[in-house]
């Protein structure tokens, strides 16, 4: 009997295993980028939505190679038309949620058609001043729309009329900008494919507008695919694309757990995820510890903030707290668009190990090369992007490790993350601790750098509002409690001089009341470092006391008038009984000159003349004691009145 041969079995991800097969271009081009096989999603999309003509809804863990997986299958849908595509017509779209990750898609898209003889030799002329030559075959040629202030929209419109790409890889509202325009035309005979990267986030609310936009510009007869490592948490938005009978490809890491059990994980099997129980105050020194230890020094780190303030002020206190011969790089979504560039391009050539300290800017898709490190200082307010942050590591097969920081109230998500095929497993190596001592002595470290610059100080007041703002907002509201924040811990934490004026203080039961938080600080010397910062600071204290001053003045005016009015009243009010004293000195003089006047007088009148003076003499002393008994204006005028009939106005002059 002949002996039994055994046929090798072919590996079904082998590149030329593909069906259909794959031009030779693109086996060069793979093989040429270091790619032995393809990856179980490119291997899965590729029968469906490169061969066949099916609509897909793609869920691959982090780093599988998504981007060439709907990379390949479009190139190849506009390559195997009978003719090139019309000049100002588009045969595909991508859309992806950042400038940073559309760029990434352009990079990967131009690297690949260098490959293709036909789309290569218009590389040059793509974003030149000259046109674009016509082609007799057809062609792959892309335009990144970078949206921000790196481009105009004019200026894209223009590279489009010249280069008349076929291919445009945007974020939505550019795209949507460019779609308007009379020139732009995406007609059925020419769209091919509409490609959604990281597409449950695309569904979320913010872009609905633009997304809508976009897609009435689109013909309903094409071929749509929504890509994400969480695309199912989409699925009641998915409807809206429009995909017609799509296909879920869904490719699942399976696990084993401690006590055999298999478990199925959405995210790689080549990332190890970590949580560190940690006050706030301990985060930073957990930090530092952690990029000491770990060993091999990770080359690269990407540390995770929840807001864009937060990077702007840990950007400036980092770099005191973190081990020598690591570079800081910091981004978000508010630098400027240049800056963004540029400290993206920096994080990702840089030499040296290197920190990217980042929000959920760079959660998604982002590629970077060597990133071994993902630390999650703050966990995310959306609980979707935390596997795409931790994502960032351990891509491609590389080993990786993420570390969520979470405080002792937080504790709870650890179960959630289980629920959501994410779980975490405690730090185990490197060891990491941190003793209270070590909290204190790092917020003085960062109170020394924030009492150098006042402008820290501001930038501290404002990250920290926002922070608290963020932390109120988390999805996971039952977890994340702004109730059970240590408000004190928190200050140690963010190095804070005093603690900001916020509703959220004034509600909590934990607040002991002292904002300032017994630092001792002269804030009327605290300065600025910039020389001009300073100078306005101190014109306007200066105002500022000078209109204290005018208005004490003013105060000091008012209180001096309303004194001297009351020793006025005062003055006046002991004038009139001196004068009344000395009145009634002159009077009894006067009394006594006319008693003796009278006295000589009478001396020489009849007694009958006599009696009758007499009676008039008690008459008049009569009225006189009355008014001086009752001294009241009312029964004095009464009274002055019959008095005047008798003695004249002379007599009762005191009582008017
Ligand atoms: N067949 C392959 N073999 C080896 N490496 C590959 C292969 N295909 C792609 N890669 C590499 O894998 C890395 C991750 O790929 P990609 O960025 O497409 O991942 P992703 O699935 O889109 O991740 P995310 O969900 O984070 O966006 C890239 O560096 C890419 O060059």
């Amino acid at each position: 009997m002949a002996p039994e041969t055994k046929t090798p079995m072919k590996d079904p991800r082998a590149w030329d295993a593909l069906t259909p097969p794959l031009a030779e271009w693109i086996l060069d081009a793979v093989s040429s980028m270091g790619f032995a096989r393809a990856t179980p999603v490119q291997a899965s999309v590729w029968p469906l939505f490169g061969g066949g003509n099916k609509d897909v809804v793609v869920e691959a863990v982090t780093g599988s190679g998504k981007t060439l997986s709907f990379l390949l299958p479009l190139v190849h849908r506009i390559l195997r038309q009978e003719e090139p595509t019309k000049r100002h017509h588009v045969a595909a779209i991508v859309v992806a949620p950042t400038k940073e990750l559309a760029g990434q898609i352009h990079g990967a898209l131009t690297s690949l058609i260098a490959f293709h003889p036909e789309s290569a030799e218009l590389l040059p002329y793509l974003g030149g001043e000259e046109k674009r030559p016509d082609t007799s075959l057809p062609v792959v040629v892309p335009q990144l729309l970078s949206g921000g202030n790196t481009t105009t929209t004019a200026q894209d419109l223009s590279f489009f009329l010249r280069g008349s790409p076929n291919v445009l890889i945007s974020t939505p509202g550019r795209l949507v900008e460019l779609l308007s325009s009379p020139h732009v035309h995406c007609p059925q005979s020419s769209f091919e494919v509409l490609i959604l990267d990281e597409a449950d986030r695309l569904l979320d609310l913010g872009f609905k507008p633009d997304l809508q936009k976009i897609l009435s510009r689109l013909p309903k007869q094409r071929r749509t695919g929504l890509f994400s490592a969480s695309v199912s948490e989409a699925v009641g938005e998915i409807i809206r694309v429009g995909l017609r009978n799509p296909v879920k490809v869904a490719v699942k890491v399976k696990s084993l757990k401690t006590g055999g059990i298999i478990e199925e994980r959405r995210t790689p099997a080549s990332l190890q995820m970590s949580y560190l129980m940690a006050p706030a105050s301990h985060k930073l020194p957990s930090l530092t510890q952690l990029l000491e230890k770990l060993d091999p020094r990770p080359q690269k780190s990407i540390v995770f903030l929840s807001t864009c303030a937060a990077v702007d002020y840990f950007a400036h206190i980092l770099p005191v707290l973190i081990p020598e011969g690591f570079d800081l790089v910091p981004l978000h979504g508010k630098y400027d668009a240049k800056v963004r560039e540029k400290n993206f391009s920096k994080f990702l050539n840089s030499a040296q190990p290197s920190v990217l300290l980042t929000t959920d800017v760079a959660a998604r898709g982002l590629d970077f090369p060597q990133v071994d490190l993902v630390v999650q200082i703050d966990p995310p307010s959306d609980p979707k992007s935390f596997l795409h942050r931790c994502g960032r590591a351990g891509r491609a097969g590389r080993r990786g490790l993420s570390v969520i920081f979470l405080q002792p109230a937080e504790e709870d998500y650890i179960p959630f993350l289980d629920v959501r095929k994410t779980p975490i497993t405690p730090l185990a190596h490197p060891e990491i601790f941190v003793a209270n001592e070590d909290a204190g002595e790092t917020a003085e470290r960062i109170r020394e750098a924030v009492r150098r610059d006042r402008a820290l100080h501001d930038k501290a007041q404002k990250a920290f509002v926002s922070w608290v703002r963020s932390y109120s907002k988390h999805t996971a509201s039952s977890i994340f409690r702004v109730a059970d924040l240590d408000w004190a811990d928190l200050a140690l934490a963010w190095g804070l001089l005093r603690l900001p004026k916020m509703p959220e203080l004034r509600r909590s039961a934990s607040f002991d009341g002292d904002r300032f938080l017994g630092a001792r600080v002269d804030w009327d010397a605290y300065a600025y470092a910039s020389k001009d910062r300073e100078k306005l600071r101190l014109a306007s204290l200066a105002a500022y006391r000078e209109e204290q001053e005018e208005g004490s003045e003013k105060k000091a005016t008012k209180e001096t008038a309303a004194e001297e009015h009351k020793a006025k009243r005062k003055r006046n009010a002991e004038a009139w009984s001196a004068k009344h004293e000395q009145e009634d000195v002159r009077a009894l003089r006067r009394d006594k000159k006319k008693r003796r006047r009278e006295a000589e007088r009478r001396h020489g009148l009849t007694d009958q003349e006599k009696d009758r003076e007499m009676d008039l003499e008690r008459l008049l002393l009569e009225v006189r004691k009355k008014n001086q008994e009752k001294q009241a204006v009312a029964v004095a005028s009464a009274t002055a009145a019959a008095d005047r009939d008798v003695a004249g106005d002379d007599e009762f002059e005191g009582f008017d």
